[in-house]
């Protein structure tokens, strides 16, 4: 008789990957978990990713890895997509084959931002850039591919692990006098930290309800109101400008409304989501930013 589960992590070394290795070494649950980077796992090889899905019975593999240069991608689109959809289809194949669940990351930057009420998970993707265009094709993908499936998209992740705005804000907000963050583009900031609890409740509590889910934190912030809060609950004095998208102009154009509806899943795991400042704190804290 099996022992305990097992898992496949991928990408394990970038910023949700680090966060899931942290959580795991202080949970009591008996699951082994297999981390793989880039250089031991390269989802674009379907060869290496059906032998590895071979090699061991893995129950879940959690697909952590992914092309996330948002700006880069528009000038970068083969490889954005090499990654995000043919990457992601290899992984639905191997995953189908060997009777593994995946558990798919992907992104509120699959909509347009057209909406003015929070995106549900049966509202249809508009990507306006190549990122969210790439993401949504590995959606597809998953879903054309198998049945046993949770694709999480999740917005404006960060954590005290890799490259994100939160890391960003610090870095800037000591280093400079003023600095000026968009304020017409709202959404809502999520601790790496949460969308691991959830991810590993998936599995503990081996839900089985397979489909899309939208998981953030709760509440409501433009970026500028995200830089303000880190600003203030990491005593940093700096002279914030609130500006306009166009007055910041990026290669890729970012939806202006990408509100997540986490209705279904706080319905499913029955479990509340804490606000978007009280995961702020406690990521301050861990960073030990906080003055
Ligand atoms: N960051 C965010 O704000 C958000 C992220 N997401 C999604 O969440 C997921 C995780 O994001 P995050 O942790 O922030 O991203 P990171 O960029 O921090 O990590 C991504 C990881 O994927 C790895 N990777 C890239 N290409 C391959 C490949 N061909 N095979 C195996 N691994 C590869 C990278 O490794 P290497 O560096 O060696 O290339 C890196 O470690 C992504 O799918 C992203 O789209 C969704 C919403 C918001
Ligand atoms: C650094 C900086 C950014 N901005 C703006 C640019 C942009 O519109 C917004 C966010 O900036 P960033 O480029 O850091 O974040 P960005 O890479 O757009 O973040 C996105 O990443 C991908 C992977 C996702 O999936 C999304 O959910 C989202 O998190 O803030 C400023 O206005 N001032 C600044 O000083």
């Amino acid at each position: 008789m099996k022992q305990s589960k097992r898992v496949l992590v991928t990408g394990g070394s970038g910023q949700l990957g680090s966060t899931l290795k942290k959580a795991i070494q202080s949970t009591t649950e008996t699951i082994d978990f297999v981390f793989t980077d880039s250089k031991d796992l390269d989802i674009s090889n379907l060869e290496s990713v059906m032998e590895y899905l071979n090699k061991a019975d893995f129950d879940y593999c959690i697909n952590c890895a992914g092309y996330t240069q948002v700006d880069k991608a528009e000038e970068d689109e083969e490889k954005a997509l090499f990654i995000n959809e043919h990457g992601v289809k290899n992984l639905a194949k191997a995953c189908h084959s060997y009777n593994t669940i995946l558990i798919h990351i992907s992104t509120d930057f699959v909509f347009d931002g057209r909406k003015s009420s929070p995106y549900l998970e049966t509202d249809r993707p508009s990507p306006l850039g190549i990122y969210g265009l790439s993401k949504y094709k590995g959606e597809q993908e998953v879903v054309r591919n198998m049945d046993r499936y949770f694709i999480i998209r999740t917005s404006w992740l960060y954590s005290e692990y890799g490259h994100n705005f939160f890391k960003s804000m610090l870095k800037y907000g000591r280093e400079r006098d003023q600095l000026s963050v968009v304020f017409d583009q709202i959404g809502t900031p999520t601790s790496a930290h949460d969308l691991v609890t959830a991810i590993l409740k998936i599995i503990v509590e081996e839900i089985d309800n397979y489909g899309i889910y939208h998981f953030s934190n709760e509440g409501v912030a433009s970026w500028y109101d995200f830089a303000q809060a880190i600003f203030d609950i990491n005593g940093i004095q700096v002279d914030l400008k609130p500006i306009r998208s166009k007055e910041y102009p990026t290669p890729a154009e970012r939806p202006s409304y990408s509100l997540l509806d986490k209705s279904k899943i706080k319905k499913v795991l029955k479990t509340q989501i804490p606000h978007w400042r009280k995961s702020l704190e406690e990521v301050s804290k861990n960073m030990g930013s906080v003055k």
